[in-house]
């Protein structure tokens, strides 16, 4: 069902961003502002094309394990199974259903071609696209009403431009001509450059970092980007949907973040260029760095980080380190910031990089113990999830549950309306995978009676699918991957109680919560990370 009533596309509030798209009502928290069936484009990239369905992107198990996973979690992709085209014998679909609408709209176009090359994704997208201008779909040529930014590519990012041509003039070469496609390869190009430029990622909402695919659509891509954004985009194969993330009023400007948006200023200033090559100019960058707090003043960093940060400076310096991304201020003090924010950055992306947790254990060491970031500012949040992760895949659930439980019931938590309601869901989901980690790993008795000292273990499972059934319907919806898995917790776990949590359960829920937070706010992280604790 497509709903895309409550919006419209007018020139955007922000200065130069040419249009955007605008509130017609007034949406609550949760609301669906804007729902397409699938979006007017949407490409698998590459390495996901062997396992999934190319037209509602559904992925199929990899492997027997994966099967297995994916049944425990009650996930409706556990039975699928993905078979490829007999034409091309590369795309494949998981259902004759989905292979008919595919061929219908855009497998036609490509299916010849794709048997005999191997194109990749702008390639695939743009020769889909020039096949529906020939078959006469009107919408199509609304992607070259954008605003095209083929030559600040040229100039910022040449590499970046010559294989995008090159990908546009390899779908051009491949395609049927007829006068339709009259502007020509030139027009190719403008539609190609347009979409991925334009284009989000697409990702399941139960599984963020699986981008599977790029989606493009001229309504949906509309909304022009904020660091404080007030909805947020959720894909839910192959519906694309847009909800308020706070009340929007009749008459707003919709905005969503394309990128991070709780990262200082100039780094967020410096990723929107790099990767969509515009300057932002939401209302939270027009104020500049002032939103980006430390602790304390940076006047006040102690003297031992005061000299850590001119020993970091003189070798950043010696390096050629381009400072700007993390720049703070022009005072000295300042400066001392900049060079530790630095260091904390990039020894963490270095960390992420190379696979390394050492790096970022000493990224959240610089940020931890010069106590100057707290603990929501970046990238201390990045870090710790990073971590969370590495240890799961150690084996050290604990710790993972740990981290889990602070990034949870203290980051997540001040940072109240501002984080988009799908990501404290997931949040939610996967302290509770984690919670059951710990109940089987085989110290979890031993950690379970300690915690108990503190608040009731045992009721966090049941107090968080609580809350997640409230969160469901604001967030993703049931008919979704999060919302199947958070069905199947609950029938699970409630089965044997009757089908609803008791009243008691209840009551003794709400007694433990707070105590459950004053837990997670005492967890030390440096102990974890100093395996001390
Ligand atoms: C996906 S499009 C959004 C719709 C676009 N404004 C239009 O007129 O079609 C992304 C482009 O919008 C502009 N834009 C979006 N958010 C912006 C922001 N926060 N500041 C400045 N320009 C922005 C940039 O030119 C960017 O490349």
């Amino acid at each position: 069902m497509s709903l895309v009533d409550g919006i419209e596309i007018r020139a955007s509030d922000i200065p130069g961003a040419g249009n955007g798209l605008f509130a017609k009502r007034t949406f609550e928290s949760g609301d669906v502002v804007l729902q397409l069936p699938r979006p007017l484009v949407a490409e698998l990239y590459d390495q996901y094309r062997e396992h999934s369905c190319a037209w509602c992107f559904l992925r199929a198990p990899a492997s027997e394990m994966e099967r297995k996973r994916a049944m425990a979690f009650g996930s409706r992709t556990a039975d699928i199974t993905v078979t490829a085209c007999t034409g091309c014998k590369i795309t494949r679909y998981c259902s004759k259903v989905c292979q008919r609408k595919a061929w219908k709209s855009e497998h036609k176009y490509e299916c010849k071609v794709l048997g005999q090359e191997q194109l990749n994704q702008p390639a695939r997208i743009v020769l889909k696209l020039l096949g529906r201008i020939r078959a006469g779909e009107e919408s199509i040529k609304t992607i070259m009403d954008y605003h095209s930014k083929q030559n600040d590519v040229k100039t910022e990012d040449p590499d970046y431009h010559d294989k995008l041509s090159q990908a546009v003039a390899t779908a051009w070469q491949h395609c049927e001509r007829t006068e339709d496609l009259s502007g020509g390869l030139a027009m190719a190009m403008t539609l190609g450059f347009n979409v991925m430029l334009n284009s989000l990622n697409l990702s399941n909402t139960a599984t963020p970092s699986d981008q599977v695919g790029r989606g493009f659509d001229p309504v949906l891509c509309a909304a022009n980007h904020s660091c404080d954004p007030n909805s947020f985009f959720v894909f839910e194969t192959p519906r694309a949907v847009l909800r308020a993330a706070r009340k929007i009023k009749e008459g707003e400007e919709v905005f969503i973040s394309y990128k991070s948006d709780t990262k200082p200023f100039k780094y967020r200033q410096a990723e929107l260029k790099e990767f969509y090559f515009f300057d932002c100019r939401c209302p939270k960058c027009e104020k500049g760095t002032a939103p980006d707090k430390f602790n304390m003043p940076s006047t006040e960093l102690s003297p031992v980080w005061c000299q850590r940060a001119k020993e970091l400076l003189h070798i950043q310096k010696r390096d050629g380190v381009d400072l700007s991304k993390y720049w703070v201020g022009s005072t000295d003090a300042d400066i001392r910031m900049t060079a530790l924010q630095a260091e904390a950055f990039e020894k963490h992306e270095h960390g992420q990089e190379v696979g390394d947790i050492e790096d970022s254990k000493t990224a959240l060491r610089i940020c931890l113990e010069s106590k100057m970031w707290p603990l929501s500012r970046e990238p201390v949040p990045s870090i710790l999830r990073d971590l969370q992760t590495a240890y799961m895949s150690k084996g050290r659930i604990y710790s993972a549950f740990r981290i889990a439980l602070k990034l949870h019931f203290v980051i997540y938590t001040s940072r109240g309306a501002s984080l988009p309601g799908n990501l404290y869901l997931l949040s939610s989901f996967n302290v509770m995978q984690l919670a059951f980690g710990v109940v089987e790993s085989s110290d979890g008795a031993r950690r379970i009676r300690d915690m108990e000292e503190n608040f009731q273990f045992r009721l966090l499972p049941m107090g968080l699918l609580m809350q997640m059934s409230e969160q469901v319907p604001l967030t993703v919806g049931w008919n979704s991957e999060m919302g199947h898995r958070v069905q199947h917790a609950w029938r699970t776990l409630l089965e044997p109680l009757g089908g609803v949590p008791p009243e008691p359960m209840k009551r003794q829920i709400a007694e433990t919560w707070p105590k459950m937070q004053a837990y997670a706010e005492s967890i030390d992280l440096l102990a974890i990370v100093n395996n001390t604790g």
